[in-house]
């Protein structure tokens, strides 16, 4: 389990980190989401030691990741992965994190096989592709055999297969009852990965919650029907204060149900092709969330758009 109590982190003005609190369970894969610059590589830096809070704290099961007599043994991470010795071959760099953190040299075996890099355990790293660099950064984050993983933004730049392979990796880690912390602003693939987010921008949390709930908050319910009547339906709709637009051969309706708007219709004697709720992608709801918070814009035409969440899919 990890926990943050009041983390919070400055660099001069700046407050990167502003008084975030939450709890990351086994069990499931959480998704922490943001913008970019919101936040999420300085906390996961917080809780593995790397950065010290301004204020708060962050443990790791119960303790500081600091004080852990075996930190490869209780948690996994991959921060960047492409910050290894390119020099070296894959074997070479996984043994020698063996030899420095005392673990038996057998576990190199288990996690080149366990993720796919047998093969090109002799390989120089520098020859290696983002993907398998990814895949080398979770190999040695799987050496200690740990039971909590912190992954940093692991599918940036990644071929579908990569993505398709890394979200079930860490669905299985989850399923076998591991503590899964994985870092994106790619919400659609948090979607496919994540049971429960933690969503934050400019430093401050946003949203803690399922990703099934995230979606049912955020997103506002719409309704869209089909009609060979359209101009009555919408008399009847406007005649009681209703939101509706014209979208393509659709009426678009806000704020009614699919039974209100089939009772309306009957009773105007409207018939009706199709009729269907319409909720928005959670896309749509963590650009809604985080309007606010996104720190770049950029302009097209003359809307601003989020420049930050350009990335996902
Ligand atoms: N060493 C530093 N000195 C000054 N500012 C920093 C430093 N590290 C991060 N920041 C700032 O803190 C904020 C949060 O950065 P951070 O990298 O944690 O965000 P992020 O959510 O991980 O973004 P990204 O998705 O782009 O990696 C940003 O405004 C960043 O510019």
């Amino acid at each position: 389990m990890i926990e943050a109590r009041g983390l919070t982190k400055r660099y001069g003005d700046k407050v990167a980190v502003d008084d975030l609190s939450f709890t990351v369970k086994p069990g499931t894969v959480t998704g922490f989401l943001g913008p970019n610059g919101a936040g999420k590589s300085t906390t996961m830096r917080m809780i593995l030691g790397l950065d010290r809070p301004t204020r708060g704290t962050a443990l790791v099961n119960g303790h500081p990741y600091t004080h852990a007599k075996a930190p490869l043994r209780e948690v996994g991470a991959l921060l960047d992965a492409k910050d290894v010795h390119g020099g070296r071959t894959a074997r070479a760099h996984l043994l020698s994190l063996c030899q420095s953190n005392g673990l038996p040299r057998r576990r190199v075996n288990d996690v080149l096989e366990l993720t796919g890099m047998s093969e090109v355990a002799g390989k120089r790293i520098k020859g290696f592709s983002l993907g398998m660099s990814q895949r080398l950064g979770i190999a040695a984050a799987m050496l200690g055999d740990p039971q909590i993983l912190m992954f940093d933004e692991p599918v940036n730049g990644l071929d579908p297969e990569g993505i398709l392979w890394i979200r079930n990796f860490m669905q299985s880690l989850a399923s076998r009852g591991r503590t899964v912390f994985v870092s994106s602003h790619l919400m659609s693939e948090m979607a496919l990965t994540a049971q429960h987010l933690i969503v934050i921008g400019r430093g401050k949390l946003l949203a803690d919650m399922s990703t099934q709930e995230f979606i049912n908050q955020n997103s506002s319910a719409r309704v869209r029907v089909r009609t060979p009547h359209a101009e009555a339906l919408l008399d009847a709709l406007a005649a009681q204060g209703t939101t509706t637009r014209k979208v393509d051969a659709f009426i678009e309706i806000d704020g009614l149900t699919t039974d209100a708007v089939g009772d309306l219709a009957a009773k105007h004697n409207v018939t009706i092709h199709e009729l269907f709720a319409q909720r928005s992608s959670l896309e749509e709801a963590f650009m809604e969330m985080t309007r606010d918070s996104v720190e770049y814009h950029a302009t097209v035409g003359d809307q601003q758009v989020p420049a930050t969440v350009g990335g996902a899919q």
